[in-house]
């Protein structure tokens, strides 16, 4: 697909200069050198990204404005019984997020962020001066029995995704995070995790939104009835994910990579953005240096998803929720790794000695 190749080639690799100049900073300021761990990492990266540790003009946050962009979907595959819950959640929970009530509009507002809820395929009319609608179909095709999208809209979505996240940073949003709803998208997630990273259904897949154990069987089984139904080539990240996949996920592939491309930090969430994350990763090997692994997910196969990426999460907190709400989480630590480079003083400065 000729769009997704001009994509690839605007994301350019991290500043190595930048992120040696944030180096040399943080080894100036008031602390034993490395004291900081995990934050230090972030401002250098973050300064790799952005091409400066120098952040903090733009006004409304260190980096700029934040959002979380909550993208939804439904699923064909709910048929055939593999979620807890029944799919007209979809619909209801996002006119909870538009109405502010989820749990991804408190944590949003608590950490200054803008929940942008955007319908990639929900099953339902969806009328709200909130919602973005970049609907591909209502809901994809059920994956057990046949592709769950054609390639093409795949495409069409993560066209979606990436242009969003473009307009986005054209009025001042400079840090992301995904979120996603869709009744049904761990199983989605999970076999995308077994074909990409080559892992049994039986690790890939976990609990979801909390089925009992011969649910979580009978799972697996749909899983391995997927792969066996679509035969996708694991070398082709577009079409395991156009098989495998779902609107949302695949508008998400599209968000990773768009916030790459203006070098914004694209901070991840859990299971489903994670397998999304995964995807963007196989497509555009880049990529990565502009993702931030927030939190590690209770789901089983979260830490072997991270693992195929290449990423560690910055927090554990047993959380399993999705909508984007470890991630927005993680928005705090991200901003403090900014204000530490920008804000602590030098030995220098202090007149503290050094050792
Ligand atoms: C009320 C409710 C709110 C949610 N918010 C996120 N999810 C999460 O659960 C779903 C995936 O789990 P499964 O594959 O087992 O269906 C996704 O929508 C995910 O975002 C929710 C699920 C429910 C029930
Ligand atoms: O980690 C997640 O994102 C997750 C896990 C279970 C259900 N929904 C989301």
């Amino acid at each position: 697909m000729d769009i997704i190749r001009q994509y690839i080639e605007q994301i350019r690799p991290l500043d190595e200069q930048a992120m040696e100049a944030a180096q040399r900073r943080l080894d100036s300021l008031t602390k034993p050198p490395g004291s900081l761990g995990k934050l230090e990492a972030v401002a250098r990266q973050v300064a790799g990204m952005t091409g400066s540790y120098e952040t903090g003009k733009a006004g409304e946050g260190i980096l700029g404005k934040k959002a979380v962009i909550v993208m939804a979907g439904d699923h064909g595959v709910c048929e055939e019984g593999i979620s807890a819950f029944p799919q007209e959640v979809t619909p209801q929970m996002v006119q909870n997020f538009l109405n502010g009530g989820a749990a991804v509009n408190v944590l949003a507002r608590h950490a200054g962020a803008e929940v942008i809820c955007v319908d990639m395929g929900v099953c339902a009319d969806m009328d709200h001066p909130g919602l973005v609608n970049r609907k591909i179909r209502k809901g994809t095709s059920n994956m057990a029995k046949g592709p769950a999208m054609s390639k093409q809209e795949a495409a069409q979505a993560v066209q979606a995704g990436f242009e969003l996240v473009g307009g986005l940073a054209d009025q001042g949003f400079r840090l992301f995070a995904t979120g996603e709803m869709g009744i049904g998208n761990t199983t989605a997630s999970s076999a995308l995790l077994s074909v990409l990273a080559g892992i049994g259904p039986d690790q890939a897949a976990g609990r979801g939104t909390g089925i009992d154990d011969a649910t979580w069987q009978h799972k697996q089984d749909v899983i391995r009835r997927v792969i066996e139904a679509n035969r996708p080539d694991p070398h082709d990240p577009l079409d395991v994910l156009a098989k495998l996949g779902g609107f949302e996920i695949a508008g998400l592939v599209g968000v990773i990579l768009g916030a790459a491309a203006r070098r914004c930090p694209i901070v991840i969430d859990g299971f489903i953005s994670s397998a999304a994350a995964l995807v963007a990763a196989r497509i555009a090997p880049l990529s990565v240096g502009y993702m931030l692994a927030s939190h590690l997910s209770r789901e089983q196969g979260h830490g072997k998803l991270l693992e195929a990426i290449g990423l560690a999460p910055m927090i554990h907190m047993d959380m399993r929720l999705g909508e984007g709400t470890g991630a927005v989480l993680c928005f705090h630590l991200v901003e403090a790794a900014m204000k530490i480079i920008n804000e602590m003083a030098t030995f220098e400065s202090a007149g503290v000695s050094k050792g």
